[in-house]
């Protein structure tokens, strides 16, 4: 009987099949520190610790070739990758490149994309040392692997924060869902009517968010030199509703956030506005921003008070008290994550 039992996988939803395929893996490996369950796996690798991961974009569901620059999609492929190293407080020195690809890709198309990985690794400072190539019978897909190192008292997982941490954030939060509405808008509109050129100019700030995000190696290097190592930290890639549920749950405590403090940039806002979206949406379940999410020490916070890149968004409590956001009006609601649903 039970050999025609079949699940659909939306039953289970992504973090529910990645739990349940991953419930029996054993490690075997002295030298493997952490394994599935945070931004990237920690490997002993001697005197510092090696942070490996992987990411891959398909066509269709992370991207849409009609409104994504082939340089620009190179370039997010890998700064999404060096994200998950940052989330670790790690910096990245290695990605290998794999893609698939259809007949419809000229050589030429090719380049473009490689130039956008190649100004990515420039930027990130990573060396491309190896992938795969092959064919694709739908849809291009570009899968990347990250490696990053860090000294082995600098190492954060999402699974430290504790009771009294200040949540923070490194930047502001909403742009890439509403930079991604206002691309979904322009296509609709050129699709009825391809006489009409799409409208983006004065969404640029927004459409970049999208487009070309960047990954905070940069704020990795300010909390080096400040001498702040965070108590956990993760990257904004489905939506801060759905990481500080990440956080809550690896570390054993609640969170508390407030609307008021949820940093949204004023043109994320005004596309809210226009599209009858309340601002706080995006931020909380759109996802996309690759911004660090991270909770520090109560002591540390004389040290990033006066930092204007770093926004305070609440505080970590006990477990009992849950993920909960003080509204604007100061009611409290339940969070629950609404991420990018995948099944
Ligand atoms: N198919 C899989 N097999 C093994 N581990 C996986 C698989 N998919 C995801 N993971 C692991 O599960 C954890 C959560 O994954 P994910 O939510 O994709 O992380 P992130 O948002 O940081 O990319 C990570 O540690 C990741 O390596
Ligand atoms: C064409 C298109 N559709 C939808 C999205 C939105 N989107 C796709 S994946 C995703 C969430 C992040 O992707 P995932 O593969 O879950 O990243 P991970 O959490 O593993 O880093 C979002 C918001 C998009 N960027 N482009
Ligand atoms: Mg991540």
């Amino acid at each position: 009987m039970s050999e025609n039992k079949r699940t659909e996988v939306d039953q289970l939803g992504e973090f529910g099949l990645i739990e349940r395929i991953t419930k029996d893996v054993e490690i075997n490996h002295k030298s493997t520190v952490k394994g599935i369950g945070d931004d990237a796996a920690v490997i002993d690798c001697g005197d510092d610790y090696m942070v490996v991961s992987t990411d891959m974009l398909l066509e269709g569901i992370h991207f849409d070739l009609s409104f994504m620059p082939l340089q620009h999609l190179g370039y997010k492929a890998i700064a999404v990758n060096v994200s998950d190293i940052a989330a670790m407080n790690a910096l990245p020195e290695q990605v290998t490149v794999s893609i698939a690809i259809t007949n419809r890709f000229s050589v030429e198309a090719i380049d473009m994309i490689y130039q956008g990985i190649k100004a990515a690794c420039k930027n990130y400072n990573v060396d491309l040392v190896g992938g795969d190539t092959t064919s694709s019978r739908s849809g291009l897909v570009i899968s990347v692997s990250v490696t990053g190192r860090v000294a082995k008292d600098k190492i954060v997982y999402r699974s430290g924060a504790k009771k009294g941490d200040i949540l923070c954030l490194s930047g502001d939060i909403g742009g890439a869902y509403m930079g991604l509405q206002v691309l979904l808008r322009e296509k609709k509109v050129y699709e009825s009517n391809p006489e009409m050129q799409p409208k983006l100019d004065d969404y640029e700030y927004i459409v970049g968010r999208q487009l070309r995000p960047e990954a905070r190696t940069d704020v990795i290097h300010d909390l080096r030199e400040i001498g702040i190592v965070p108590t956990s930290m993760i990257d904004v890639s489905d939506g801060v509703a759905s990481e500080i549920m990440h956080i809550c749950k690896a570390s054993g405590v609640g969170a508390a956030i407030y609307e008021q403090k949820l940093p949204v940039d004023q043109r994320t806002f005004d596309a809210c506005h226009e599209f009858k979206i309340p601002s706080v949406t995006p931020g909380l379940n759109g996802g996309e921003d690759y911004e660090l999410l991270f909770t520090i020490d109560q002591e540390d916070f004389k040290k990033v008070e006066k930092n204007p890149n770093i926004y305070f968004i609440g505080y970590i409590d006990e477990a009992e008290s849950g993920a909960r956001m003080v509204t604007v009006g100061d009611q409290i609601v339940p969070i629950s994550a609404q991420g990018f649903k995948h099944f």
